[in-house]
């Protein structure tokens, strides 16, 4: 097999090969008194052919992570790159190439255009940037996520997860390098949400992609191979092999702590 995607065993980083990095991320939104520190110095290393997931309370820097590793947003200090490319630094251009090229991003809401079928939703970005698909690659991931039968359908004749199904293969459509999901299944009825989850997590098995998720819930943390655990704007905590309950429990124990700062610095300020 000749394909980039196949050349690592699916499911782990065969070689610790690293799909994104940061180094001191830092980022602060606003000025003065009003500046929040959205990211505190982080340092972070998303393996090649994983599924990660990024969680933590509300306000503790997922999305401003995942938009920075992505090259969505600016930094402020320290330094990201996508496999061996540094992208702080870059001109807006390349960047914007790079992110084409390299990136595939889901969002909770689908973005899919109405007035297209799924297959043309499916290849528009390809299509856009005058890329040809990969046929055997397209054929994979239509199959994978069970879309063969859907192809001509538009939005509006489709499911919840059926619309997600196709934001998935068209993330994956041009073989990104690293795939970036903001609350995949946030709209998703548990069902069509589980079933969007299933394929990521073929996407990383079966199709030798890398992933990385943003979610609050710890069912879904639950199918990545690791958790990352934000809080501050720092990563706080990690988790291998993660299950739901022990998930749960984390972010309960998190929870405390935070009553307990809560608590302390009110009764500083009182
Ligand atoms: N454009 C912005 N301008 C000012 N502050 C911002 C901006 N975007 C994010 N922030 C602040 O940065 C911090 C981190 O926000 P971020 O959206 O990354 O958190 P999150 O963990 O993804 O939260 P949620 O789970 O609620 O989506 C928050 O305090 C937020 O208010």
């Amino acid at each position: 097999m000749s394909t980039p995607a196949a050349e690592h065993a699916p499911g782990r980083a065969r070689d610790g090969s690293i799909a994104a990095r940061a180094r001191g991320l830092t980022k602060a939104y606003g000025s003065g008194e009003t500046t929040v520190l959205a990211l505190d110095s982080v340092d972070v290393d998303i393996a090649r052919g994983r599924f990660t997931a990024v969680m933590g309370p509300s306000g503790s820097g997922k999305s401003t992570l995942m938009h920075c590793l992505a090259g969505l947003d600016s930094v402020s200090a320290g330094q990201v790159w996508l496999g061996d490319t540094e992208i702080t630094g870059l001109k807006d251009r390349e960047l914007t190439r790079l992110r084409r090229d390299r990136i595939g991003f889901m969002f909770q809401s689908f973005n899919l255009i109405p007035t297209l079928t799924a297959a043309e939703n499916i290849t528009l970005p390809m299509d856009i940037a005058g890329r040809r698909p990969d046929e055997t690659w397209l054929d994979q991931v239509i199959d994978t996520l069970g879309l063969r039968g859907r192809l001509t359908h538009r939005p509006s004749q489709l499911s919840g997860g059926q619309q997600q199904r196709v934001a998935c293969a068209r993330a994956l459509a041009s073989r990104p390098e690293l795939i970036f999901a903001d609350e995949p299944t946030g709209n998703l009825d548990s069902r069509a949400g589980l079933e969007v989850l299933g394929f990521l997590r073929r996407a990383v098995d079966d199709l030798g992609q890398s992933v990385v998720m943003v979610t609050h819930d710890p069912g879904a943390a639950a199918h990545s191979d690791l958790v990352l655990f934000l809080g501050d704007g720092r990563i706080v905590d990690r988790m291998e092999q993660p299950t739901a309950d022990a998930v749960l429990e984390r972010m309960k124990a998190f929870d405390v702590v935070r009553g307990r700062l809560g608590d302390d610095s009110t009764a500083q300020e009182g």
